[in-house]
């Protein structure tokens, strides 16, 4: 018998019942925040249904809050909707009894950076949330899954969820990266490969010796974008740096359970002789330093790269959305994309707001001055990342250079607080979407690392980190 995969072992591990090639499978982590969670428990409300395990389900607010004044509570979120989503969701994880960090509570912040800070998010588990980028948890050999709010309610009724398991993908990246190449540039290299479609259907694992070099900041962003490459789930088997990371985490197995938890990640890890339905590999030495230029995440340039021209494309189809993706984003073919001028720069999210993510772009900001025509905003993940980068006087430096350092949310990621692009406005965004009016409406949006963000403000326009002098 062909041995199994990383993603086979925790199925197996998990899977409850089997009927005509659709599973039930057991949850350990459901995450949940205050936008995809209301009707959830209202139909929960209305069967007359309990939450079966509040002691498996965390909840913070992250989405809606605004990254300023959060100490002034929920009751002064001066958006109404954003308001009644917070106090419903206070209510409801009150009334059935789960662990919950509202705004303002130092452990508070986006979902994707809080589960795994609080040592909630364990390698071989099942954890699900109502929101798409949940892939980001797969970075601790966690199959990690966004749901939708139909599910959630079921999650929250039986502590299981239906479905049919994906196919089987392994990405290798290997080789020395060249200096400012990350994770990030890793994502959209592969994105850029294969299409925001080449994941569909699929369960991807990123393996090699570049993916075993990434910290575990590292692998949350980059199984963090592997939704946007339409895959269900991303994963990277656990390692050393995966144990360092989890060890004295507050929720962490402790004494005699932390060496069995070992022993037990410990297996999770897909066997030399399983076989993967597809493969692909990413030369890390070969990369520099990408970005994207139009309104999908595939639509990625390096650094040293052109604006695409509508006219090199295959199908008619392809020219018009080219055509009108540049348009959008105000661009012209065939200009450097260094080129472009930009008037905002957004450095956050749960693709890239940890502290190392927050210390490569101080690293560039040290000394240097946002330039005069540029907004520029630092928005940590957390309250623990924010107070963390405050001891380390990250700050400082940031404030120096000229960003506002704000309080955590998901802030200029989406438009849903009170962060948001003006029409036309331009953005380099360490986020992971850049879809039409995602930051804003009529805003642009420019994908790249914290590094390249940070480099962006200071030189005013897309710009290669390497070259800052
Ligand atoms: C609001 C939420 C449902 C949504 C998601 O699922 O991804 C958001 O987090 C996003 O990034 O667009
Ligand atoms: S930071 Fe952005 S991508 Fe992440 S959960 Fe929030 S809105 Fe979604």
């Amino acid at each position: 018998m062909a041995g199994k995969t990383l993603y086979d072992k925790i199925w197996d591990a998990h899977l409850v019942a089997e009927r005509d090639g659709e599973s039930v499978i057991y949850i350990d982590l459901h995450l949940i925040h205050e936008v995809t969670t209301p009707q959830a428990f209202a139909g929960l409300r209305a069967a007359g249904r309990a939450v079966r395990r509040p002691d498996r389900t965390l909840a913070v607010a992250d989405h809606n809050v605004p990254t300023e004044g959060q100490a002034k509570g929920v009751d002064a979120v001066a958006d109404e909707e954003a308001r009644l989503q917070l106090q419903t969701l206070a209510r409801n994880v009150k009334d059935a009894g789960i662990e919950f960090f509202p705004m303002g509570d130092i452990r508070n912040g986006i979902v994707h950076v809080v589960g795994p800070e609080q040592g909630r998010t364990q390698p071989g588990m099942t954890i699900v949330c109502g929101d798409s980028h949940t892939s980001t948890h797969g970075a601790f050999g966690a199959l990690a899954q966004g749901i939708g709010t139909s599910e959630v309610e079921h999650v929250l009724a039986t502590q299981t969820l239906r479905q049919r398991k994906a196919r089987n993908f392994r990405v290798w990246i290997e080789g020395e990266p060249p200096p400012g190449v990350g994770a990030k540039d890793y994502a959209l290299a592969v994105i850029g490969a294969i299409g925001t479609a080449g994941g569909t259907g699929y369960v991807i694992e990123y393996a090699g010796d570049a993916i075993r070099a990434l910290s575990m900041e590292g692998r949350m962003t980059l199984c963090n974008l592997t939704i946007e490459a339409g895959a269900r789930a991303g994963l990277v088997a656990p390692d050393e740096t995966t144990f360092d990371y989890m060890r004295g985490r507050p929720a962490s197995p402790k004494g005699g359970a932390w060496e069995l938890a070992l022993e037990n990640w410990k297996s999770f890890f897909s066997d030399p002789d399983a076989k993967f339905d597809r493969e692909i590999r990413i030369d890390a030495a070969a990369l520099i330093p990408m970005v994207t230029w139009g309104t999908s995440p595939e639509d990625v340039v390096r650094i040293d790269g052109f604006v695409p021209d509508p006219a090199t494309y295959e199908t008619a189809d392809k020219r018009a959305a080219v055509e009108k993706a540049l348009a959008y984003m105000g661009l012209t073919a065939g200009q450097p994309i260094t080129e472009a001028r930009i008037d905002r720069v957004f450095i956050g999210s749960c693709t890239n707001s940890r502290i190392e993510d927050l210390r490569a772009a101080a690293a560039i900001a040290k000394g240097r001055k946002v330039a005069s025509h540029v907004a520029a905003m630092v928005v940590p993940g957390s309250g623990l990342v924010k107070a963390q980068a405050e001891a380390e006087g990250l700050d400082v430096i940031f404030r120096e250079a000229g960003f506002d350092w704000r309080e955590p949310g998901c802030s200029m990621c989406l438009a849903m607080n009170p962060d948001k692009l003006q029409p036309g406005e331009r953005c380099a965004s360490t986020s992971n979407r850049n879809f039409e009016g995602r930051q804003g409406r009529a805003g642009r949006t420019h994908l790249m690392s914290p590094a390249m963000a940070a480099a962006a403000a200071i030189a005013g326009h897309i710009a290669d980190v390497r070259d800052l002098d």
